[in-house]
């Protein structure tokens, strides 16, 4: 038999994507049981009913995700991807590169803003080097990385819950990575680059005239492969945004509900949401980014931010704050007493 025509081998064309497309027909559904069991629950709690808001939906949420009448989120983990981007050569960041090793050696030494976050709402914190001192390719000339990388990253990212965790907040740090997530995003849902495209870290006109005309070129140069949301990841990038897609459907296995970080972790939920809207009904929005364009994509994906901070630095900032309020959500409604128990008296009609 020829090297290579083993019996097992079909014609079939397969590609490096096939194991996640299948893993996504096998993802579990919400358990509406658990749901009940908690609106159960809600409604002896001594408050007003419905007086806790979206309190009350972070519980019902957590149940149906973690399939167990009793959420909890006792171990919530914050994960950061982080990845180099060749593009940063079109001048589209108002930082240089070198940051991205150095915000590392920052969050290993304790001194970013994310670390004080964790910190002070008991949250684990786990980062994640994507070869820092490898950027993907400038995706104005070529993809950003073939399929087989993007597929090992993906695998990479879906270590993030290797650790243990019920509650997962996803986040990145990439300079130049707003240009990659805007690209994404004109890929996905059309219309102008210009639209899409925000300041970032904060480029002057010139700076964001020069994302604008990089995500016109890259959307020109791979215009005939984008059609499949996996193909608009390898050719568009970053791999911090396909670990985050690989993270998001680990902990959807798992039964793990996740917090999305902005603008860019954002557009890892987006690629999922494009091979179909139902694989990310297990992620909220932590928070809606200053970034423009954030809330047109949250609208697609059906989300509404936990938080409106104003704020634009990623790292999985405002996904961890909104952790401290699911956090809440679930002591709330663990430990409440019932009007039964406090001897208070329930609504009158
Ligand atoms: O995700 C967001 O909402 C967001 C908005 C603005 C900036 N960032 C962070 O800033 C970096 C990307 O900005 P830029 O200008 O280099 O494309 C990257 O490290 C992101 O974590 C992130
Ligand atoms: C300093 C700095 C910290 C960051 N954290 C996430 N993105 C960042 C970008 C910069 C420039």
């Amino acid at each position: 038999m020829p090297y290579g025509a083993e019996p097992f081998m079909t014609d079939a064309v397969s590609s490096p994507y096939d194991d996640i497309r299948r893993l996504i027909t096998t993802m579990p559904g919400p358990d509406e049981a658990a749901v009940e069991a908690v609106r159960l629950r809600e409604r002896q709690l001594t408050k007003p009913a419905g007086s806790l808001g979206r309190l009350e939906w972070l519980s019902e949420w957590l149940a149906a995700w973690q399939g167990k009448p009793n959420p909890t989120a006792d171990r919530p983990l914050v994960c950061v991807f982080a990845a180099s981007h060749g593009v940063t050569a079109r001048g589209v960041s108002a930082y240089p590169s070198e940051v991205n090793r150095q915000m590392l050696e920052n969050f290993a030494a304790g001194g970013a803003a994310i670390n004080q976050i964790c910190a002070s709402l008991g949250l684990g914190f786990k980062v994640f080097d994507l070869a820092i001192d490898m950027p993907t390719h400038d995706i104005t000339e070529r993809e950003a990385m073939d399929e087989k990388s993007c597929v090992a990253t993906m695998a990479f990212g879906m270590e993030a819950i290797a650790g243990g965790t019920d509650l997962l907040a996803v986040g990145e740090m990439g300079i130049g990575n707003t240009t990659i997530a805007a690209a994404i995003y004109t890929a996905l849902y059309g219309g102008p680059a210009g639209h899409w495209v925000g300041r970032g870290t904060g480029v002057d006109d010139e700076g964001l005239a020069r994302k604008v005309a990089t995500v016109e070129a890259a959307i020109e140069r791979h215009k005939d492969h984008l059609k499949d949301p996996l193909e608009i990841l390898s050719r568009l990038g970053g791999r911090e945004i396909a670990a985050i897609v690989g993270a998001i459907l680990a902990a959807r296995m798992q039964r793990i509900p996740v917090v999305l970080d902005g603008y860019v972790a954002t557009a890892a939920a987006a690629i999922l949401h494009a091979i179909h809207p139902s694989t990310i009904d297990h992620c909220i929005a932590g928070h809606l980014s200053a970034e423009g364009a954030h809330q047109d994509v949250l609208a697609r994906l059906g989300k509404i931010p936990l938080l409106a901070l104003g704020m634009r630095l990623g790292e999985g900032s405002g996904a961890a704050l909104a952790v401290g309020i699911v956090k809440s959500a679930a002591a709330v409604h663990r430990d409440m007493a019932t009007f039964g128990q406090a001897g208070v008296s329930e609504r009158l009609s």
